[in-house]
């Protein structure tokens, strides 16, 4: 099941024993049209939205995509029970840091009205659609991504820098599951045919190599059936102390 906060329980985050960072949402928008999962935010904030659920913009390719890999998910079934599957969905709200247990209060180190970029569009399809999907016995993660209409760059096709960022996130977020908090030192991509705007995309990544703080990831960008090849890439993260960030050190 899925929870409405996550706790990145960073190794490196230096703060109280009890501490961890939660994601949260308070987006005002309306919910999407399947159920929220509920979780211990809720007690304290607005229900959080998680923008990896199906939506009314999500296409026909888009849904064939999360159907296939939300079918291999595990879950809790409606007896409680717990359904035995290779992948998880990775929810996904449009804030990182709010709170952190041990009185820190992330936001007011940070900036109270940031957002996570690719999440700040209340107009469903209108930018970033994507679920991400973990598999932990293949060490594979997969996002399925339908670019919006004010993704454009070449005329009828999406930016170059749209697609970076969705290649960033599934990776980013493949390093981060692999080695706890990392930033992108470097990213290589190499942009093999374009992709019309309103397609449904595949992004599968892997990570290649960790040596000390490093950790190498690649990841192919493909069309839906897998038949083109959008792009291909590769990338370094290197691992940080959360506290770099807060602390500007
Ligand atoms: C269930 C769980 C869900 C998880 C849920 C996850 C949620 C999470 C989602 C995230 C999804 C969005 C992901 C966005 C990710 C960004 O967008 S990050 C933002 C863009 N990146 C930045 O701003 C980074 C800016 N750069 C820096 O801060 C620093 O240069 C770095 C990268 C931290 C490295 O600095 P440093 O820690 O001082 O490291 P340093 O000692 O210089 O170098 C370490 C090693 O790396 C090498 N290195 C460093 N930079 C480079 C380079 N550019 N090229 C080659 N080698 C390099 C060094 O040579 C050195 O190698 P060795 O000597 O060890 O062999």
């Amino acid at each position: 099941m899925t929870r409405s906060i996550l706790p990145l329980t960073g190794r490196s985050l230096r703060a109280p024993k009890s501490s961890c960072v939660f994601i949260y949402d308070d987006s005002k928008a309306p919910p999407p049209p399947f159920s929220a999962p509920q979780g211990l935010a809720s007690g304290f904030f607005s229900k959080p939205r998680d923008f990896s659920l199906p939506n009314s913009s999500w296409g026909p390719e888009m849904m064939r995509l999360y159907e296939q890999y939300n079918s291999q998910c595990g879950e809790e079934t409606e007896g409680g029970e717990n359904r035995e599957g290779p992948w998880k969905r990775l929810p996904s709200y449009n804030r990182f840091l709010k709170y952190a247990t041990g009185g820190v209060y992330l936001s007011r180190m940070i900036h109270k009205k940031a957002r996570l970029f690719t999440r700040n569009n209340r107009d469903q399809g209108a930018t970033f659609e994507y679920v991400l999907f973990f598999n932990s016995e293949e060490d594979k993660c997969v996002g399925v991504f339908q670019a919006g209409h004010l993704l454009e760059g070449p005329p009828g096709h999406v930016h170059g820098g749209a697609i970076a960022t969705m290649i960033d996130t599934v990776i980013g977020t493949h390093a981060t599951i692999a080695c706890g908090p990392v930033l992108t030192a470097n990213l290589n991509i190499n942009y093999r045919r374009p992709i019309p705007l309103g397609n449904t995309v595949l992004l599968e990544s892997s990570v290649d190599k960790k040596e000390g703080k490093k950790v190498f990831v690649t990841c192919k960008m493909t069309s839906s059936d897998g038949s083109k090849l959008h792009t291909d890439s590769t990338a370094l993260f290197v691992s940080i102390k959360v506290s770099q960030l807060l602390l500007g050190s």
